[in-house]
């Protein structure tokens, strides 16, 4: 058995943070566990409260893990503070995963700002050398190339830029673009784009978190990078295809068994 796992926020309403990460992981049929780093009072419509879990006990989670279950691949998404930036720094080092994807998330999809402004600094000298893959959206690679976004030769430069922080690879989503979904991947050599139709539907809460922990499960499954997000943006699109309608506000993303779908049936 594969095993992954999410150091992320917990979202109550089920449809992003951990929650989504590891439906994602069991799509994929790999083990998931979980580092909380905060929990999040949160639905489709709002989030209405947010506390941080202490920056000691993230750490506790990791090593805890570590220690007994050593996962093959890793993903981060919320980490909200610069102390709990640095408390995952910490863990890494110590425990030196080789496979880490971080999903750089600053603000959801209901407009709640998740990290700390004073904290994206942080989240770029201490987490993106220690990462394998980055994979911000449009605003998220804004914020961290300091230039604005207006088209895939911009999210080219975006991707140059953010791989300077010393990543090895950075994946763009060019979902909050107008036009076809379009994401591009960089790996300090060569680009290559990744595209599929734009589905028209405001249900896509979770897409982000989705993305990268199905990108952690292919790296666990052993496929290597390129082909990992390729995969990512298969099941993503899918998952997007298949999102739910419920709720008053952006629905989720519908995970299923991704084993089920590659022998053709209709889950
Ligand atoms: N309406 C959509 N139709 C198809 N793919 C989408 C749609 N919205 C987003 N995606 C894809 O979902 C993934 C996550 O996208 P994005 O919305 O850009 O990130 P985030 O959820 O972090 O804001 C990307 O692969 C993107 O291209
Ligand atoms: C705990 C947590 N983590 C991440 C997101 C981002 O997801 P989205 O951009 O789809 O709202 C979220 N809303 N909540």
């Amino acid at each position: 058995m594969r095993l992954a796992l999410t150091i992320a926020g917990s979202d109550s309403g089920g449809g992003a943070g951990i929650q989504a990460d590891l439906k994602t992981f069991s799509a994929h049929g790999v083990f998931g566990m979980s580092v909380i780093t905060s929990v999040t009072a949160q639905n489709t419509k709002a989030v209405i409260g947010v506390e941080d879990v202490s920056p000691e006990m993230v750490y506790l989670q990791i090593k805890a893990v570590f220690e007994d279950l050593p996962p093959d691949a890793v993903k981060i998404g919320m980490v909200s503070s610069e102390s709990i930036i640095r408390s995952v720094a910490r863990g890494l080092d110590e425990f030196g995963p080789e496979k880490v994807v971080l999903d750089p998330v600053m603000i959801s999809k209901s407009g709640h700002a998740l990290l700390k402004p004073n904290a994206v600094e942080a989240l770029k000298k201490e987490l993106l050398p220690r990462c394998l893959v980055v994979t911000p959206n449009i605003p998220e690679a804004e914020a961290l190339s300091g230039m604005s976004i207006k088209g895939v030769e911009d999210m080219k430069r975006a991707a140059e830029r953010i791989m300077s922080y010393g990543c090895r690879a950075v994946v763009v989503k060019g979902g909050h673009l107008e036009g076809d979904a379009l994401d591009v991947f960089f790996n300090g050599r060569e680009f290559r784009e990744l595209k599929s139709e734009k589905i028209c539907t405001r249900n896509t809460h979770g897409t982000g978190c989705t993305f990268s922990s199905a990108v952690a499960a292919n790296l666990a499954l052993g496929y290597d990078l390129f082909t990992s997000v390729r995969l990512a943006k298969e099941y993503i699109t899918v998952a997007i295809k298949n999102s739910l309608n419920i709720g008053g506000g952006v629905g989720p993303v519908h995970h299923f068994y991704e084993l089920y779908r590659r022998s053709g049936l209709n889950v």
